[in-house]
């Protein structure tokens, strides 16, 4: 798009906005951020206080199934479009809405992107290059295309492609928000969409129902995980956006999109920033730490285990509620350490020593403590298994921080090198802290103290000795 048309465009969007009821503050502007690769954003032109309005949206200039479905196609193609899964149905809806000549919506759709580097759009090569992050197995483009095509094919959309498909659903995965109902109340802090992620933060204990809506304007702000300082209010009946701290004359309204790794941020919005990469993950899978633990395995030779007791023990780890397909490591910070609790006592299930692991198995021992599962055994196997799952990726970090320094690299490219090296940083913290694990070795298998059990040490009642791990994870 040449600059007038982005210029004409943005005008022809803010005026429709104000015919249909949008109120902005006077102190706002939509600018071109183009020079700094965000498309249009939101920027503050005089100064904001906390609390302060800075839109307000009547529910009418919101595109959903409520606003726009009475308007399109014949009954059995709404009743056709209603049936279907949220994400979905608004890609059926936005499809035939931008059909009609006399759409209502059309200064929108002008201003939403044609294009986007959202995970679904990259090609083979450029995915390689994630290489072993577990974002790759997500992205679920084949999914998405068995969907659209078996319902929204039957549509008969005479703009209907596979193609098209994918460009509306990505715009709706990256500017979509969940908003509550009329009449109830809560306060939307990102926007999340096509994958049934309700990610409403509300005060209400009661469950919201909420509906997947393009939100124009409120989706003209960008994100940034340490600056944010709006968000999008649902109590009244407008939805307003308020700013949640002061925001000076000059700075950029932003919105968040909550603790999302940088994998994630570029599958579902195709861009990736430096805030984000404290929330980097990776996932290790169970499958690949159990073949380590196999005969032959690369855990060491006296902790192998045959498939017997491997399937006795991870039946146990599955009654103790601490089993999962994969854990995820992240970085230490408040919410906690690196390797989580659940991983913890799934491993330190795999290497119990037979009589200890007797005694959880029939409840008359628990599961310990993370200061004492943190065995130093358990920490040299996960180190091992943590090294496996490095080598996973094809380059080491320092590989790819010497690779980040050369110049002209494709911009996907760079985005895939920061996505797997901030993976990696997180498996050699998680190894930092595995090394450091200092528990007594005393019930664990090939143990260095076997015969160390202390009188009296089996069948403690729980209230002394039981702290059962609680789930933490934050991510689907
Ligand atoms: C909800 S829209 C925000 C409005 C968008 N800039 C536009 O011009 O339409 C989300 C998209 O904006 C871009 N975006 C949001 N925050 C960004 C940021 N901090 N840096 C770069 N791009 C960002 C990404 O392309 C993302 O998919």
């Amino acid at each position: 798009m040449e600059v007038d048309d982005f210029q004409s465009s943005t005008e022809a969007f803010l005026s429709w906005q104000s015919a249909i009821g949008v109120w902005m503050s006077p102190k706002m502007a939509l600018k071109d951020l183009r020079s700094e690769s965000r498309g249009r954003g939101v920027v503050a032109i005089a100064d904001f206080e906390q609390d302060e309005v800075v839109f307000s949206i009547p529910r009418s200039a919101v595109l959903n199934i409520a606003t726009a479905l009475p308007d399109i196609g014949t009954e059995s193609s709404q009743s056709a479009i209603r049936a279907m899964p949220s994400w979905l149905a608004l890609t059926a809806l936005m499809l035939s809405e931008s059909l009609r000549k006399d759409s209502k919506w059309a200064p929108y759709f002008a201003v939403l992107p044609r294009e986007l580097d959202s995970l679904v759009f990259w090609s083979e090569p450029e995915i390689k290059e994630l290489q072993a992050s577990a974002v790759v197995t997500k992205i679920g483009k084949g999914t998405a295309e068995e969907m659209f095509t078996q319902h929204i094919a039957p549509l008969g959309l005479d703009n209907y492609s596979i193609e098209m498909c994918h460009r509306v659903a990505s715009v709706i995965m990256a500017y979509a928000f969940d908003i509550p109902e009329e009449k109830t109340t809560g306060t939307m802090d990102d926007n999340e969409g096509s994958e049934g992620g309700d990610d409403l933060v509300s005060d209400d204990e009661e469950e919201e129902k909420t509906v997947l809506s393009m939100v124009p304007l409120a989706d003209m702000l960008n994100a940034d995980a340490d600056r944010n300082n709006a968000r999008l209010c649902c109590d009244n009946e407008e939805l307003e956006m308020r700013t949640i701290k002061p925001i000076a004359a000059g700075e950029e309204i932003f919105n968040d999109y909550g603790p999302l790794p940088r994998s994630d941020l570029l599958r579902r919005y195709g861009y990736i920033t430096d805030q984000y990469a404290v929330y980097d993950v990776v996932e290790i899978s169970t499958e690949s730490m159990l073949s380590a633990f196999r005969t032959g395995g690369r855990v060491s030779p006296n902790l192998q285990l045959n498939s017997e007791d491997l399937e006795k023990r991870v039946e146990l780890t599955q009654r103790e509620d601490v089993y999962d397909q994969s854990y995820d490591i992240r970085h230490a910070g408040p919410e906690g350490p690196s390797i989580p609790d659940e991983l913890l006592a799934f491993l330190y299930i795999l290497l119990l020593d037979e009589e200890n692991l007797a005694a959880i198995s029939s409840s008359q021992s628990y599961l310990p403590s993370r200061s004492k599962m943190a065995t130093e055994t358990l920490g040299q196997v996960l180190v091992t298994l943590l090294r496996l799952r490095e080598e996973e990726y094809a380059t080491t970090l320092e590989e790819d921080e010497a690779l980040l320094k050369s110049e002209n690299l494709p911009n996907r490219t760079r985005m895939a090198i920061e996505v797997r090296l901030g993976e990696k940083k997180v498996i050699r913290e998680a190894i930092q802290e595995a090394s450091s694990f200092s528990g007594s070795n005393k019930r664990m298998r090939g143990g260095q103290n076997p015969e160390g059990q202390i009188p009296g040490e089996k069948g403690k009642r729980r209230s002394e000795e039981s702290s059962h791990p609680k789930k933490k994870r934050r991510f689907g």
